[in-house]
């Protein structure tokens, strides 16, 4: 049996090329790990390189200056979220991660926010940081929403089965620093403790800087370093239920620095890709396990609950 190979990665422009090929390569890469390696990915390094300008300024920021963009009833759904918020779903590891982050959620009008669909806090200290971070949120939904013509072609689902359920949706870019570590973490903590995203699929830069471990089927931890110019993609719980499991939403985490990596931060930058909230995930003719209907919402308040960003009695945040 020759050995596999995870994360080859898929060049982009293969879709306009060969959509069949392209569609077949990604949904191939999804069902084995839940996770694909897209190659030459048509984000403008600009629109990049702007928003980790300001998110770098941003995190460095004085702890009092972010805690002003930080609300401890929003379940993190916006702005700042400070080191400490966020744990693994298992109660046994909960320690906190070493990481802080920000979150960057779609503009609407005003008359169209409503309490799951706030408006993000506007940085005064940076003054592009607003516009530069939504540069980047642009772009991503834009890609995103291509990427999902593929996942419906590979599904043979109507091609326009995701564009309606997400044009207006709940995404959110998360704008993510984890420090550098001058001394060793306590034992058990751990950049970013094992997770699954609650997305539909999230598209993940800077990921270069090496921690991203990805749990497969077999047990065992594969570290995905892309190269540079492309994008992570994984599938989150919420395409995970549209599929029946046939997408798996599969675990992962960021593990600490090496000796030689230590000194050094890291920034990422997943874009989790929401459906609307009022969207009914409904499970598709093919799914796998088919599980009951339920609203995005619903569905977002249930996985936020259980990695600590909604407290079980505070569920009214949905309402
Ligand atoms: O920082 C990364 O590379 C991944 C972060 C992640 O998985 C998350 O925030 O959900
Ligand atoms: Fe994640």
């Amino acid at each position: 049996m020759g050995s596999t190979v995870y994360f080859e990665p898929i060049p982009w422009g293969m879709w306009s090329e060969d959509p069949a090929g392209f569609a077949a390569a990604l949904g191939a890469s999804f069902r084995e790990t839940g996770f694909a390696v897209v190659a030459s990915h048509p984000v403008a390094s600009e629109v990049i390189d702007g928003a980790y300008a300001a998110s770098k300024a941003f995190f460095a920021l004085d702890k009092e200056a972010k805690g002003r963009y930080h609300d401890p009833d929003g379940a993190g759904q916006r702005g700042y979220t400070p080191f400490g918020k966020e744990h693994a779903k298992d109660k046994s590891a909960r320690l906190p991660d070493a990481k802080e982050f920000f979150h960057v959620g779609r503009r609407l009008p005003e008359e169209a926010w409503t309490a799951v669909m706030k408006p993000t806090p506007s940085v005064r200290e940076i003054e592009t940081f607003d516009d530069d971070t939504y540069a980047l949120y642009h772009a991503l939904d834009q890609f995103g929403r291509e990427l999902l013509r593929a996942i419906a072609l590979h599904l043979e689902v109507p091609d326009d089965l995701f564009d309606g359920a997400v044009a207006a949706g709940n995404s959110v870019l998360r704008l993510l620093h984890y420090p550098p570590q001058p001394n060793a973490p306590p034992p058990g903590a751990i950049r970013a403790a094992a997770h699954e995203d609650i997305s539909v699929i999230t598209l993940l830069l800077g990921a270069e800087e090496a921690g991203l471990e990805v749990k497969h089927r077999s047990g065992e931890w594969l570290s995905l370093n892309p190269p540079p110019g492309s994008i992570v993609i994984n599938c989150g719980d919420s395409l995970q239920r549209l599929t029946g499991g046939a997408l798996p939403s599969t675990t992962h985490r960021v593990v600490n620095p090496t000796p030689e990596r230590a000194l050094f931060p890291r920034y990422s930058s997943p874009f989790f890709l929401h459906f609307e909230p009022d969207f009914v995930i409904e499970p598709i003719p093919s799914a796998l396990h088919p599980e009951p209907p339920i609203t995005a919402d619903d569905f977002l308040m249930e996985r936020l609950t259980a990695i600590g960003l909604v407290k079980a009695a505070a569920k009214s945040v949905s309402a």
